[in-house]
């Protein structure tokens, strides 16, 4: 078991895929960490936080929609309450749906960007109104994506909100230095989770290919050859969350496998 390092994270949508491995490895990294997913994914939830517990660390469970302002204020001030801090808060939680931009509906278009950009926004300044008044720094990290940096087809409303995580990441990055936080983003390619079998599933139905073809499609992309898994994610997230990356901010990294080369 790790060494505990004294610091408290969060990582929303933690109850599977990505989100699950962040706290996992924060866990074994030897932060205390509160894990939060909707109220839907509750028993799942509850799973991953005592996956944590068995890590040695101290975890805590909160369900909240990151979408809904007085919710993530909520989540925020439970977190410290219960562990006594935030030091390290992971804004992971995110939507994804396939579509023609002339399908996309306004209110298809309202909740990606409740969740996948507001959602990031309410995290971020919660986070940072707590670390302030802590006083004593923190690290801010954004869910962006490759979908950040090149505008995907079929995946347009979906691309737009994880631009705007990408600018959220660089105004605040320069907005809270003054206070030592460090805000970055990883920006992961495609990972075998419940998000890329829903994308694969609605691609298949838009262009009539079999379960898993579309996926298979997209990994002829990847210069390493394989598909990501979310521990590829979380050993990132890791770095970003730890000193080692004290001097870095305002970047939203691309752990893609090489598909985008910047
Ligand atoms: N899977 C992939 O290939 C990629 C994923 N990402 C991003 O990584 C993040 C995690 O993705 P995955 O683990 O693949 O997705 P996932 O769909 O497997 O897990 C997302 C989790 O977020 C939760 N969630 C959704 N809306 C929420 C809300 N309003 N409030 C709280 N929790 C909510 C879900 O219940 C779920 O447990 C997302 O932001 C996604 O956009 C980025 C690039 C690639
Ligand atoms: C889900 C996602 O971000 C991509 C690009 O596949």
């Amino acid at each position: 078991m790790a060494e505990g390092t004294g610091k408290v994270a969060l990582v929303t949508g933690a109850a599977r895929g990505i989100g699950r491995a962040i706290a996992l490895r924060l866990a074994a990294d030897g932060h205390d960490v509160a894990v939060n997913d909707l109220d839907s994914m509750k028993g799942e939830l509850d799973a991953v936080a005592d996956e944590v517990r068995s890590s040695g660390v101290r975890s805590a469970s909160v369900t909240a929609d990151v979408s809904d302002p007085d919710s993530v204020n909520g989540m925020v001030e439970s977190v410290a309450g219960e562990l006594g801090s935030l030091d390290i808060m992971v804004a992971n939680a995110g939507i994804a749906q396939v579509k023609p931009l002339l399908d996309v509906t306004p209110e298809d278009f309202d909740r990606m960007m409740a969740v996948n950009a507001r959602g990031v926004f309410l995290c971020f300044t919660a986070a940072a109104r707590r670390m302030i008044s802590q006083g004593d720094g923190g690290k801010i990290i954004g869910a962006c994506s490759i979908a950040g940096h090149k505008g995907f087809s079929l995946l347009g409303h979906y691309s737009a909100s994880k631009f705007a995580v990408r600018a959220m990441t660089q105004a605040a990055a320069q907005e809270w230095a003054e206070h030592g936080i460090t805000v970055n983003s990883y920006c992961p390619g495609i990972v075998d989770t419940a998000m890329w079998e829903l994308i694969d599933e609605q691609i298949g139905d838009l262009q009539g290919l079999e379960k898993g073809q579309a996926m298979s499609r997209f990994s002829e992309l990847i210069a390493l050859g394989r598909v990501q898994t979310p521990e590829d994610v979380a050993s990132f997230v890791s770095y970003l969350a730890s000193p080692d990356s004290d001097y870095m901010t305002g970047q939203s990294v691309m752990i893609d496998g090489g598909i985008i080369f910047s």
